[in-house]
This record gives structure tokens, sequence and C-alpha cells, in this order.
């Protein structure tokens, strides 16, 4: 129990800091404590420019305590990694993962559109809300903008990131990362179909351990030939990967074509409708 009544849970740790839900009453919201500043800073302006596309956490405020950093914010539902988690098999159901693709899909779009890279796509960086409707109805939102940057000006001029962080040996970055392009908005919806793989109940972890060189072919093979690389239970969404194959940093990405492409995933479903966040045996499932 902290200051005027108000009552902190731990919902989420990561690299520096944390991520508490600061309860007063009816009221929550969640609270992210770190002590890197810069990136508590960038990811709080990225917030509040997201703010009204509706993607993100909404921004509450800033804050300091002793030697830690805060941001308020609103507070969502479990993330996709632990919904990966509690699912039978550890994987998403196809109907889900469409829906779930399309809708991390929409978020990316929106975050480029501000010309901003997020640069740590994953599934513990995406949330459903919290439903608050009778049908429990969510919606995918994308977090942790720690590690974005806003790559170029308005009249288009690229901007460099002053940090100068080395994202070459991030493992799950794209197979340009690893090599030592900077990141750019296709290099994240790379990492987006690396972790659709995962949603699909691949064991990306595994993968992950291979020697660099292994790994980095890989990479290299899905994005040549997707049809011979996907896991098996990730060849239904050859149209998606297909087209993910075919981006560069030279032309402008086509969203509405790459979520035409996920449509084209499944064609039985509108893969734009809702996900619904039900419980199974006590624990969390995302249909
Ligand atoms: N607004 C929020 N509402 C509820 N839970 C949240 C919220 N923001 C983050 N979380 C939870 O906390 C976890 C860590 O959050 P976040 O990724 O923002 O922190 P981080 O310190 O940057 O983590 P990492 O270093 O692992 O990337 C998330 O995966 C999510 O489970």
């Amino acid at each position: 129990m902290g200051e005027f009544g108000v009552c902190y849970y731990l919902i989420g740790n990561g690299s520096f800091g944390a991520v508490y839900e600061a309860k007063c009453g009816l009221d929550s919201i969640a609270m992210k404590v770190s002590t890197e500043e810069e990136d508590l800073q960038i990811e709080a302006a990225t917030l509040q420019k997201l703010y009204y596309s509706d993607v993100s956490p909404k921004f509450h405020f800033t804050g300091r305590y002793g030697p830690y950093h805060i941001i308020g914010l609103e507070l969502v539902g479990p993330d996709l990694e632990l919904l990966r988690d509690k699912a039978a098999w550890k994987s998403f159901k196809r109907h889900t993962l469409v829906r779930v693709t399309y809708q991390a899909m929409k978020c990316l779009e929106a975050v480029h559109k501000m010309r901003i890279v997020h640069r740590d796509v994953k599934l513990a960086n995406f949330a459903v809300t919290l439903p608050t409707n009778p049908e429990n109805r969510v919606v995918v939102k994308i977090l942790d903008f720690g590690l974005s940057h806003n790559y170029a000006d308005e009249d288009g001029t690229l901007r460099e990131d002053s940090r100068n962080l080395d994202l070459r040996a991030m493992k799950y970055a794209s197979h340009d990362v690893n090599i030592g392009c900077d990141v750019m908005p296709k290099d994240d919806i790379c990492q987006l179909s690396f972790a659709v793989i995962y949603a699909s109940g691949f064991d990306f972890a595994q993968q992950l351990k291979l020697p660099a060189k292994q790994l980095l072919d890989w990479k290299q093979e899905l994005i040549r030939k997707p049809e011979d690389t996907l896991p098996h239970q990730t060849k239904f969404m050859l149209p998606f990967f297909d087209i993910v194959g075919e981006l560069d940093d030279v032309r402008p990405i086509n969203y509405s074509l790459i979520k035409e492409r996920i449509q084209a995933c499944m064609p039985e479903i509108d893969v734009a409708s809702d996900l619904i966040l039900t419980e199974d045996d006590g624990e969390p499932l995302l249909v």
C-alpha cells in the first residue's frame, strides 16, 4: 500500500525496470518504472504522439521517485506471450492467429505513419485491452517503445539515433538488421512475421539458439523461399509471408495490400472481426 491508499501489484518485469498495476478504489492504471531515463523519455514522447491512434496504451503522466523514472499509462490486459503460453499446445488457433496478425499489422501501420520504428517487435510487446463489454471483445495494442526511433523528419530526411544502439546482435531482429542495416519499417514487419511463426506454436526459442550464421541463413531463406522454409503449422499464412519477403526500404509499404494478404490466408473468416478474451479452466484464452 503506497501513498493516498494506492495499492501496487507487479504485473511485468523488464530488463531495466518493472510494470506495476496501481489500484485506487475502482480505478487502475499501469506504472512503468525504470532506471533508464532516456529510454523512458522516448517511450513517453512516443506514447503521446500515438495517443489518438488507439494502437498503444494511453499516456497519463511521467514522474520520478528517487532513482526511478515513471510513466503512468492505461492498464491493458495480458500480453500475447502470456496468452500463447496459456493456450493449448502453446499456440494460437488459426482463426485467432490471423486476427492477431491483422491487428498487430494495424498497430505497426499507425506507428510507421508517425515515422517511428518500434525495433523490438515480439509477442511480449503486444497485449490485448481489458474487456469492458459483456461480450469480452478486445483489441491488440502495441507496448514498449523504449527502443523506438523517430527515423525521419516530416520532409522524409532520415534521422540518426543519438543513442547509437547496436541492434545487430538482437537475435529476433530481421536479416537486414543482423547484417548491420538501420531498422526501417519493413524490419518491424519482418520481426512481426517471426512473432507470427512463434505464435503458431513453432519452437522459436530453440531456433534462436542456432549458431549465428545458420540463423541468418534461415531468416534469408524465409524471405526468399517462404514456401519451403515456413514451419508446417505456419504454412497456411504463406500469402502474408510472401509479401513480407517482397518488402524493401525503397518502395513505400502498401499496408492495405499486406492486410489483404492476411485476409487471403483464411478467406472463410473475416480477419478484421473481433477477438474475444475468455477463460478456459481459469486461464485466459484468446479466440
Ligand atoms: N500498460 C500496461 N498494462 C498492463 N501490462 C503492461 C502494460 N505495459 C506493459 N505491461 C506488461 O509488462 C511487460 C513488460 O512491459 P514492457 O515491455 O513495456 O517493459 P520493458 O521493461 O521494456 O520490458 P523488456 O525489457 O522485456 O522489453 C509486458 O510484456 C506486459 O506484460
